[in-house]
């Protein structure tokens, strides 16, 4: 059992306080990946559960071990940062066994695991190079075998793709997930990439301001958010919010100048609410109503079709198909009841 549990952990820069008491569960063998916007603490808590940073309160345990206050290298972690951080002066075959080799690993074990690392990361061909000589993804997949070579019970990576081009990025994307499937290792990944956390996650933990909003596979999060922000975090674009207020038995919504009855137990009367509609749950009527198509943004077999309202709150749809508006278009929007979501305007908590 290697699965990663954090218990109360609590992170203080003297007076700061940026982690604030955080309860997860990582299973043995899960990916689990932390999102969350710039600064809520993503990578401190990746380097607490690395022993990079001490934890001030609280109680991490990889397994049935309480390694809180164990050194990084006893904790059976391995990390892959975004900066690859390999010797120059090393070949990719010594970079890789580099650690072992610190640890008095007798030689023949070392040249062992690094063709084993090598064979996952399609490496073979480039054990002789020096760093300087391969591309960034190169560099990337060396650190990762360097990760792997130690045999680590948990893999620790800290947006470990972000310093490649969008190509490469895929490319990494897809393989570091065929390496979840092939070694079935516990991993943790920070990334702010909404395609790299949807993509690559078993479980999403969505992060803000050091508090966890909500943790669920990719789909739970996007179909049933519990909040405004982990809505409006998960999906891209984001899901549209419009300011409503309950009145007569519907949400009245000045944006759209109608009333929309969403499929929800809607609050007493008066109640200030925000509806949230995703852009792919919207249908574009061209040709009719009172909705300004301001910008069109044509990607090819999608459009984001971005309209302004007289409240000046904004709207972005998604249009497929061969028709599809275009700027300075007048068009009336039309949804399914079912598809709206309804938000406390003060709490911003989901109404279900
Ligand atoms: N040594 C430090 N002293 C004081 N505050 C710190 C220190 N290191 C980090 N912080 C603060 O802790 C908070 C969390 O930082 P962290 O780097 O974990 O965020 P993040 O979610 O990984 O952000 P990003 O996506 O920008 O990397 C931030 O507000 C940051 O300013």
């Amino acid at each position: 059992m290697t699965g990663v549990t954090l218990q109360r952990t609590v992170k203080r820069y003297g007076e700061v306080q940026v982690i604030h008491g955080i309860d997860l569960e990582v299973e043995d063998g899960e990916f689990c990946v932390f999102v969350g916007p710039s600064g809520c603490g993503k990578s401190t808590l990746l380097r607490m559960i690395a022993g990079l940073e001490e934890t001030t309160e609280g109680q991490i345990n990889i397994g049935a071990r309480d390694v809180t206050k164990a050194d990084p290298s006893e904790r059976g972690v391995a990390m892959v940062f975004q900066t690859y951080a390999l010797y120059p002066h090393m070949t990719v075959e010594q970079n890789m066994g580099f650690g072992l080799k610190m640890n008095g690993v007798p030689s023949a074990e070392i040249k062992k695991k690094v063709k084993a690392a090598s064979d996952i990361l399609k490496l073979d061909d480039y054990l002789k190079r020096k760093p300087a000589n391969l591309s960034g993804g190169q560099r990337q997949r060396v650190a990762i075998g360097r990760a792997i070579v130690r045999g680590p019970e948990v893999f620790l990576f800290d947006e470990p793709l972000s310093n490649l081009d969008a190509e490469l990025r895929v490319e990494m994307r897809v393989e570091i997930a065929r390496l979840h499937k092939e070694i079935g290792a516990t991993m943790i990944y920070v990334t702010h990439d909404q395609v790299e956390a949807m993509t690559l996650a078993d479980k999403i933990v969505v992060l803000r301001a050091g508090h966890i909003e909500q943790v669920g596979a990719p789909l739970e999060l996007y179909r049933d958010p519990d909040n405004r922000f982990v809505a409006g975090f998960i999906g891209s674009p984001a899901m549209n919010f419009l300011n409503g207020k309950v009145m007569d038995g519907a949400v009245a919504v000045p944006a759209l100048g109608r009333s929309v009855m969403p499929e929800v137990n809607l609050p007493m009367e008066g109640t200030e609410v925000i509806i949230g509609i995703r852009p792919e749950h919207i249908e574009v009527q061209r040709g009719q109503g009172g909705l300004n198509a301001e910008l069109s943004e044509a990607l090819g077999g999608v459009s984001y079709l971005h309209l302004g309202t007289h409240t000046d709150e904004r709207i972005i749809c998604e249009e497929r198909g061969d028709e599809r508006a275009r700027e300075g278009d007048t068009v009336d929007i039309a949804f399914e009841p079912r598809r709206v979501m309804v938000f406390d305007a003060q709490s911003e908590l989901r109404i279900r």
